[in-house]
């Protein structure tokens, strides 16, 4: 899947982008080239010959990048075989980036395309397999391609652990965002200012009403007013959690190549497994990280065979954790639907009930960034799902747009993060928010969270404003469409009308 789909960017992209890597990257000529002979396209480390065979001066890669490919290039290629053909390779092209080509402003005017299995593009994505977009790729990174001997993109993971001092140019975001990036520790210190609330639920059933009530004013207040809080007291141990979190971290503790094993592969229309982030869009644009996705409940829509088999617990662990976090969802919606002054079991109803709500595991891992300043871990969105409930390894990076700001959630110690998604924002007719969201990265530690979206089934339910909520003075926001239409529209829209933010509508 390419889970992806549950993080394209719902912003639209500015039609004029800057050339966002322009001002971090310097220009040199030296060491390991890509160099085109004829038709096909050659890469040598053979330094002199190297040295700009474009006569462009190489500004594809920085200084730093520079040497620290070179360094690869060392590493993996020795003085006898100084030049990799990629003529061998019908499969990476050459392409132009025209000037009229205004989708294509982050790339250089030369970049290369690489097949659909190699593009974890979007599209293709879990959503939409089979996709025609290509999806190009600069030179530093199919450099990096050639080097690791890799035929794929490359994992983030390995991308982090080569040592590179400057990230390839798909990675960095636009000018106009990269304001907003800052240091997520000292971002995570601030005191000042809204924070994410924090909801008790110790007395969601309680047999006291005042209790009962006023833990549910509490949560419907925070859907209200943020779409996302902080749940404690939540009913699931936290040694249940606690497990998750080691058997999630153990499988990404593997060797990359025992991951690959579990590779997705959305061209074919096979979205679980391990991937990495698609670009989605023209641009090339990437994000720094990787992720392994699943779908956990009901038990009967599972595919077992895609489940990591290494940790040994991480099936038996993950489904007691699917099980609980079910009803977990249950108890939600119906506080959810009471809020709206509706009966309780209605939104569950609508977004599938036991047999429909599908539960899927996406793990997020953010490896180590050496410019945390210049990417995102994941683009800003809102989600998709009725409800998303999110873990992580405390360590901070989630930040949550709200009245005009980027807030970063603080890590709450045996807390569950959970979003009110598109889902429950349409059937409830915007009175409770799908925030929009989107994770830092930084220096010092690898982040892992652990999102699971409870989605309704993409083509039998239609989702629209319930006839309750719905009266002259608040007509429907939001037209008729089945999950799937909602996907698309947000995958596919061309609007252009400001950059933040975009919504479900
Ligand atoms: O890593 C996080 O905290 C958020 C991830 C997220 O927003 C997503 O996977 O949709
Ligand atoms: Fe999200």
């Amino acid at each position: 899947m390419e889970n992806d789909a549950y993080n394209w960017i719902d912003i639209p992209q500015p039609s004029e982008q800057p050339d966002a890597g322009e001002e971090h990257q310097s220009s040199s000529g030296e060491g390991a080239e890509l160099i085109t002979t004829g038709e096909g396209i050659e890469m040598s480390n053979a330094g002199e010959e190297m040295e700009d065979s474009t006569g462009k001066g190489g500004n594809e890669f920085s200084d730093n990048e520079f040497n620290n490919k070179e360094a690869v290039v060392q590493n993996e290629i020795t003085p006898s075989s100084p030049q990799i053909h990629v003529q061998d390779r019908p499969d990476i092209h050459e392409v132009r980036n025209t000037e009229n080509s205004s989708a294509c402003t982050l790339l250089p005017t030369s970049c290369y395309s690489l097949p659909p299995r190699q593009n974890r593009g979007k599209p293709p994505n879990r959503y939409s397999p089979n996709g025609k977009i290509s999806y190009a790729i600069t030179k530093v990174l199919l450099l990096y391609i050639m080097v690791t001997s890799s035929f794929f993109l490359p994992r983030v993971e390995s991308l982090s652990s080569s040592g590179i001092q400057s990230i390839p140019r798909e990675y960095i975001r636009p000018q106009e965002e990269l304001t907003s990036i800052t240091n997520v520790f000292e971002e995570e210190k601030k005191v000042e200012g809204p924070q994410v609330p924090t909801i008790d639920l110790e007395g969601i059933e309680s047999e006291d009403k005042v209790v009962r009530e006023k833990c549910r004013e509490e949560l419907v207040k925070a859907a209200k007013e943020w779409g996302v809080m902080h749940l404690v007291n939540h009913g699931i141990p936290d040694d249940l959690i606690d497990r998750v979190k080691k058997a999630g971290k153990a499988f990404f503790d593997l060797p990359i190549e025992e991951k690959e094993k579990y590779a997705n592969d959305q061209a074919s229309g096979n979205v679980q497994g391990y991937g990495s982030k698609l670009a989605n869009n023209a641009s090339g644009q990437l994000e720094w990280e990787d992720y392994f996705f699943h779908l956990i409940f009901p038990e009967d829509k599972r595919d077992n065979s895609v489940w990591p088999k290494t940790p040994c617990d991480y099936t038996e662990v993950t489904s007691e954790y699917s099980r609980l976090l079910r009803s977990l969802a249950t108890k939600v919606l119906s506080v959810l639907s009471l809020g709206l002054g509706l009966e309780e079991g209605r939104l569950e109803k609508e977004v599938g009930g036991l047999e429909e709500l599908l539960l899927q595991m996406k793990i997020n891992y953010y490896p180590k960034c050496p410019q945390p300043e210049l990417a995102l871990g994941v683009e800003a969105h809102t989600d998709i799902s009725a409800l998303t409930f999110i873990l992580h390894n405390m360590v901070p990076g989630l930040q949550l747009f709200h009245e005009g700001k980027w807030i970063t959630a603080k890590c709450v110690p045996n807390s569950i993060i959970m979003h009110i998604g598109d889902t429950v924002e349409i059937l409830s007719n915007g009175k409770y928010k799908s925030i929009l969201h989107r994770g830092l990265v930084n220096k010092e530690k690898v982040r892992i969270s652990w999102a699971v979206f409870c989605e309704p089934p993409k083509e039998k339910i239609i989702l629209k404003p319930l006839t309750e909520v719905v009266t002259e003075a608040e007509p429907p926001l939001f037209p008729p469409r089945t999950f799937a239409q909602h996907i698309e529209h947000k995958l596919f829209r061309k609007t252009q009308h400001s950059l933040l933010p975009g919504k479900a509508g």
